[in-house]
């Protein structure tokens, strides 16, 4: 039996006088609410800050700070917010833009890029997966591989070009990072970018959508996940919503205007052997304004198989904790999968 099209939560917040969510959008119920840390209020903590034209163009002395800056970040917080990045303001303007217009095409339009499989290279749809989900989360999305074969819905207008430019500079600063993330470990600079095979890196943008929702602390638009790959590069419409998991509590991401917000994937962990963990974060959603973000996903390439750097066991002191997996095939079981913690790295865990 074909399983029920679930319509977008866009087109069920644009119904007038909508006053409840439907049941199947309950994700907290008040007596859920606020109990404990897992659940409770979260808290505004200042987050690690990574200038990042000093690991360009600084002194020895300033790149080898931000090195350490990095290899702080990436160990207590798995999360930095990247400033002075380089990447032209206009851009990330149109890229926004762009994603607004192709969440504003018709229901019809859109349902040319429904996608079949999880890895199709172009999907757009509802919550997480909603074939599997019986809890629906506030959000919608649209999911493109961009790298290393570029993928674009032909619609809206020009959006290709957008989508091709922003990714690119994305990339740029991406294997910059990891340049940095990697001498952090003690590691050669190239050395993750050979080993990963970042040439032909796996690159995935996912735009979110969050419409207003009239019971906000009731639904979720995003529940607590880690990302697969690397870095994930997100940046949002000026309207925050994004959360992370630090030491026990949630903490607000207060984000600096024009930084990028940066978070640790599974496959991060899984090279530095647990040092650097993958950081769960979540995205609440607000009753007054329409939220959207921007995620790009960076990982090694789709052929990879990603397990403990070798030089990080320390001639077998340390054993590995993790066994190694193709990316491609954990991203289809990541994807296949309801969105649950980090749960898709236990299947990994030795
Ligand atoms: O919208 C956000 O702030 C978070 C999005 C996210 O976690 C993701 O796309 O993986
Ligand atoms: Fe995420």
């Amino acid at each position: 039996m074909a399983a029920l099209k679930v319509s977008s939560v866009k087109t069920l917040a644009d119904q007038p006088n909508l006053n409840h969510i439907p049941p199947a959008y309950v994700f907290r119920t008040s007596s859920t609410n606020d109990q404990g840390p897992e659940d409770g209020e979260a808290s505004e903590e200042p987050i690690p800050v990574v200038d990042f034209s000093l690991l360009t163009s600084g002194t020895p002395d300033q790149r080898s700070r931000v090195v350490q800056d990095l290899g702080y970040a990436c160990q207590e917080w798995g999360f930095f917010m990247v400033i002075n990045h380089g990447v032209d303001e206009g851009l990330t303007k149109r890229i926004l833009q762009g994603c607004g217009e192709f969440f504003d095409l018709t229901e019809e339009e859109k349902s040319e890029y429904e996608g079949r499989h999880v890895l199709d290279p172009i999907r757009c749809g509802t919550s997480f997966n909603a074939s599997v989900e019986e809890i629906f989360f506030w959000r919608d999305y649209l999911k493109v591989m961009v790298h290393p074969e570029f993928h674009s819905p032909n619609k809206p207008a020009r959006f290709s070009e957008v989508l091709e430019e922003y990714t690119k500079a994305v990339r740029g600063v991406v294997r910059r990072l990891l340049g940095g993330i990697s001498e952090s470990l003690g590691l050669e600079s190239c050395h993750l970018d050979r080993i990963l095979d970042l040439e032909s890196s796996l690159q995935i943008l996912t735009a979110n959508l969050y419409p207003p929702c009239p019971q906000p602390e009731l639904a979720m638009g995003m529940p607590p996940h880690s990302d697969h790959g690397l870095l994930t590069m997100l940046i949002q419409n000026g309207i925050g919503g994004l959360q992370i998991h630090h030491k026990g509590r949630w903490v607000k991401v207060n984000a600096v205007p024009g930084a990028f917000l940066v978070n640790t994937g599974d496959h991060m962990e899984i090279l530095s052997n647990g040092k650097y963990g993958s950081v769960l974060h979540r995205a609440v959603v607000n009753d007054k304004t329409t939220r959207m973000s921007i995620s790009v996903s960076n990982g090694p390439s789709p052929e990879t198989i990603v397990s403990p750097v070798q030089e990080l066991l320390e001639n077998g002191s340390c054993p590995a904790a993790y066994i190694g997996m193709k990316y491609k095939d954990y991203l289809e079981l990541q994807q296949s999968n309801k969105l649950d913690g980090n749960s898709c790295l236990n299947r990994v865990r030795i």
